[in-house]
């Protein structure tokens, strides 16, 4: 089982345009409202692979029971902790090529409600396989609470940690199994310029020296890497048709933890599941098998090659990217 925490949950609405103008009426061409927030995208892509999984978040009010129903509608089983007030609602515009997102700020817990949150992760996380920690803190919870709770659960079960800033420095302390940055996200935590394949393995060490046991990194358009102590793997997929980037890094994390094994396999479902995702309106992407055999795997050989500057993310690999042969 694996157990996913969202401390900051959203209500998704999509809204999709042809073209969009500012001081104008544009009309939308698709409109949707999902259950999300990062832990909750992780949740709903192991439960469509039949991977064993529970979702566990605070919330209340109408978009508390909205979720609620949805996790019941698709029998995916799930911990709503009581706030009283409303999950957030975060606001994605997809226009040709592009997905931009306004995020609301986490919806606040009070101590009572914390404590009762964090008691609920400890019960439902203690037996799991791993317990991943996603996205934003509200206010409340601060970096101190996420580290305590990291540093509990550690006690009975691997801790995967995806968050950013403060929250993600101090969690560290906690010695995660793992973290999920992004290429910015690793820059912040470990104060240096990330532009090449090589300063990622060295930003990634320098996290692994504070605390982390691997990093699993997004790259953007360039894939994504896997750096341990021993070992770095990057993968990368091309020829994928880019829709949305919202959620990719949810599916990559998600398509990571979904296998056991050699990391490089594991990071090659990942990239699958990320390329799916980018594929895909909405953060609940169905897998395209027919994308695997556009995803190449490798022990990173060129360590000076530059990432890319798009923002397009696992939609292209460059031609002139050495890598080894597939593993
Ligand atoms: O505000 P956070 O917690 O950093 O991110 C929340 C969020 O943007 O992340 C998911 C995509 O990764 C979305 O479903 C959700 O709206």
């Amino acid at each position: 089982m694996i157990v996913t925490v969202t401390p900051s949950p959203a209500i998704d609405w999509t809204v999709a345009v042809d073209s969009f103008d500012f001081d104008a009426v544009n009309r939308a061409t698709k409109s949707t409202r999902e259950a999300s927030g990062k832990g909750v995208n992780v949740s709903w892509a192991l439960h469509r692979a039949g991977v064993p999984t529970t979702t566990v978040f605070p919330g209340g009010g109408q978009t508390g029971r909205f979720m609620d129903e949805a996790f019941e509608a698709a029998g995916l089983p799930y911990v709503r902790v009581e706030t009283g007030r409303e999950v957030r609602t975060n606001i994605t515009l997809i226009t040709p090529g592009h997905s931009t997102k306004i995020n609301e700020p986490g919806v606040d817990l009070d101590d009572e409600q914390f404590e009762e949150f964090a008691a609920r992760v400890l019960d439902v996380g203690r037996d799991a396989k791993v317990v991943l920690i996603c996205g934003s803190l509200p206010p409340s919870m601060g970096p101190e609470r996420l580290r305590a709770l990291v540093e509990r659960l550690r006690e009975h079960v691997d801790v995967i940690v995806d968050s950013s800033g403060e929250a993600l420095a101090t969690a560290l302390q906690a010695r995660p199994a793992l973290i999920k940055p992004n290429v910015h996200e690793l820059a912040e935590l470990v104060q240096r310029d990330i532009r090449t394949f090589g300063d990622v393995i060295e930003g990634a060490h320098a996290a692994i020296d504070r605390g982390a046991g691997a990093v699993l990194a997004s790259l953007g358009a360039d894939g994504a890497m896997y750096v341990s102590a021993e070992r770095s793997v990057v993968a990368t997929s091309s020829n994928i048709p880019f829709v949305n980037s919202v959620g990719a890094g949810d599916a990559l994390l998600s398509g990571f933890v979904a296998v056991d094994g050699d990391p490089a396999e594991r990071l090659r479902n990942a990239v699958l599941w990320a390329s799916s995702a980018v594929a895909h309106d909405s953060t609940l992407f169905p897998i395209r098998p027919e994308f695997a055999t556009r995803i190449t795997v490798a022990d990173v050989v060129d360590r000076d090659l530059p990432l890319e500057e798009s923002s397009a993310p696992l939609a292209s690999t460059r031609p002139s990217m050495s890598l080894a042969d597939g593993t």
